[in-house]
Formats: structure tokens, sequence, C-alpha cells
């Protein structure tokens, strides 16, 4: 039987949140503890457990045939890989940092300047169309410390936070990329690996929708039933039950966490008591 083999960071930001987001797809995986390979109990899967920045090549090459990777890695290493699936997780930058006490004027500071990071593809590509040449050193890690170790004068590096930039006194002065983590597809997938892949998708994007929404439940006086369903959304409509209590009802629907406060304060405004949010595990649509 045909297995789709899925690479996930071995251990990284991106490890946690991608064999989460497969265990929350009802995909269980026995995971011993220094496997490279493991399969799913219950799914026609393998998970290969590699590092990140040698993954574009192993989907190049068909070693597996589809993985989850930040799509900065894709930029830098795998601009002809094909992304299927936005995943929302392990959202960063990628940078242009100084040194905080120095005066930035604009991007043609850079101009001969020592640049020590691990993206050079994605620097090189971004300073080029700029019309600027740096000297870029590269570096795999604590990229950060370059600057203060004579190494370089600025850095390329990710920023979340911030606080690894200032902790090293520098301070973000381009953002080149936004990224979040993606699921990725090998160029030589097999068609049935394929349809093992949609229905993944499927799930994904179910997980995924129950991560966005809330379960709303309330109670409201039937003379005010109008403007209270005017305000929810739902899947469809929402659902309105009557109470054991004359003249009240029970309104359930599904909202969106972004608007989530804002519709709460609406509902509480046009006479809503009583109101319930509950998570939402999945969501098939
Ligand atoms: N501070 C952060 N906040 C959010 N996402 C991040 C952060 N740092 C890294 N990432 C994302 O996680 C991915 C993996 O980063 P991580 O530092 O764990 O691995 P790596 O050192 O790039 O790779 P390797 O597995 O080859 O050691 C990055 O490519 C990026 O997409
Ligand atoms: O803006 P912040 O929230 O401080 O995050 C940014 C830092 O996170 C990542 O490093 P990581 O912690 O993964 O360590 P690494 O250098 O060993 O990859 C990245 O390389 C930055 O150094
Ligand atoms: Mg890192």
């Amino acid at each position: 039987m045909t297995k789709i083999r899925i690479a996930v960071q071995k251990s990284g930001r991106l490890n946690e949140d991608s064999l989460r987001l497969l265990k929350d797809c009802g995909v269980s995986i026995d995971n011993g503890k220094d496997q490279l390979k493991a399969s799913a109990r219950n799914f026609p899967l393998e998970v290969f457990y590699l590092r990140n920045g040698d993954i574009p090549q192993y989907l190049r090459d068909g070693v597996v045939d589809i993985a989850i990777l930040g799509e900065n890695t894709l930029i830098e290493k795998g601009q002809d890989l094909k992304i299927v699936e936005r995943l929302g997780f392990s959202k960063c930058k990628v940078s242009l940092a100084i040194p905080k006490n120095e005066n930035y004027k604009g991007i043609e500071d850079f101009k001969g300047k020592r640049i020590a990071t691990s993206y050079p593809n994605t620097v090189k590509t971004f300073l080029a169309d700029k019309g600027i040449e740096a000297d870029l050193h590269i570096i795999n890690g604590s990229v950060e410390i370059a600057p203060n170790i004579g190494l370089a004068d600025a850095i390329c590096d990710i920023v979340s936070s911030g606080s690894t930039l200032f902790k090293n006194n520098l301070k973000e002065v381009e953002v080149m990329l936004r990224s979040e983590a993606v699921l990725t597809v090998s160029p030589t997938i097999s068609s049935e690996a394929k349809e093992i892949l949609e229905r993944l998708q499927f799930r994904i994007r179910s997980v995924q929708k129950g991560r966005e929404s809330k379960y709303v439940l309330l109670n409201a006086p039937d003379e005010k039933l109008k403007d209270i369903i005017s305000i929810l959304p739902g899947m469809r409509s929402p659902t309105v039950l009557p109470l054991a209590e004359k003249g009240w009802s029970s309104v359930h629907s599904v909202i969106s966490k972004d608007k989530f406060w804002e519709i709460i304060d609406e509902l509480k405004a046009a006479g809503a008591e009583g109101i319930l949010v509950c998570p939402i595990e999945k969501m098939v649509v």
C-alpha cells in the first residue's frame, strides 16, 4: 500500500507545531526518541525527521513527497517547489539589522558592507534588485553576534519578537520578507501519494477552520431575536431553539476568532444573555 512520505523538522522551531498539526488531523505517529523515520498507525503516512535546510533537496530528489517548512527556507533554497497549503504557525520576518547606535539613512547604507547571514540567496536577490553590492558572510547560527565580535557590519536573519536583536544591540532596518510554515510538495509525487495528500489537505483545512472559529451559545428574549441573528454570521444561519421558559430562545452560532470581541460586545448590547463560548476542534466544510 502506498504511503505518503512527509518531511518534518527533526528538532527546532517547526518540529512541535508540525507534529501537533498532524495529531490534530487524527494522524497518530509512534514517536520513538531519536527515530529518523516513523509510520502513522491510522493513516497511510510516514514521517521523516530531517534538518530543515536539507528538506528542499530531499523534495527535489523525491526522497519525500511533501514537507512542512518555513516559507523563508523555500525562498532561500526552494523557489522551484510548490506551496500547497499555508499553515499559519511559525510566523516570522527575515530582516536586515544594524548596530542600534548607528544612523540609518536607507538601503544605500549597505553598499560595500559586510553582512552576516544564513540566507545568502535571499539577501543577494533583495540587494541586487536595488542595485546594491555587499560582502556576504555565510554563517549557520548565532548570526546576531557577528557585529559584536567584529565579523560583520550588519546581519540578515529571522526576526520574530525582536528580543534577539535587542539583546545584541541591533535594530531592524529593512524587512525583506514575511514567512509562515507551509506545506510544500515534491515535483515527483506519484498520483497515489497525491490522492493521500488531498485527504490530508482536507483534514488540515478542517483543523485550521476550527482553530480560527469559536462556537457561541446564548440566550435571548424572543422580541430581540431578529437583531441578535443579524449580528451572527453562522455557517448557514444560526440555530434557534426554544428555552423551557416561555418567550426565550437559545441561539447557537460559529464566529471567527478575529472578530470575536467585537461580535460579543454587539450581542450584549442587543440583549443577549448567558453567552457561552466553546472551542471548535474541527470544522468540516
Ligand atoms: N523566532 C522565530 N519565531 C518564529 N518562527 C521562527 C523563528 N525562528 C525560526 N522560525 C521559523 O522556523 C524555521 C526553523 O527554524 P530553526 O531555527 O528551528 O531551524 P534552522 O536552524 O533554520 O534549521 P535546521 O533544522 O536545518 O537546523 C525557520 O525557517 C523559520 O521559518
Ligand atoms: O526575534 P526573536 O523572537 O528573538 O527570534 C529570532 C531568533 O529566533 C531564531 O533563532 P533560534 O532561537 O531558532 O536559534 P538558532 O539561532 O539556534 O536557530 C532566529 O535565528 C533568531 O535568532
Ligand atoms: Mg534558528
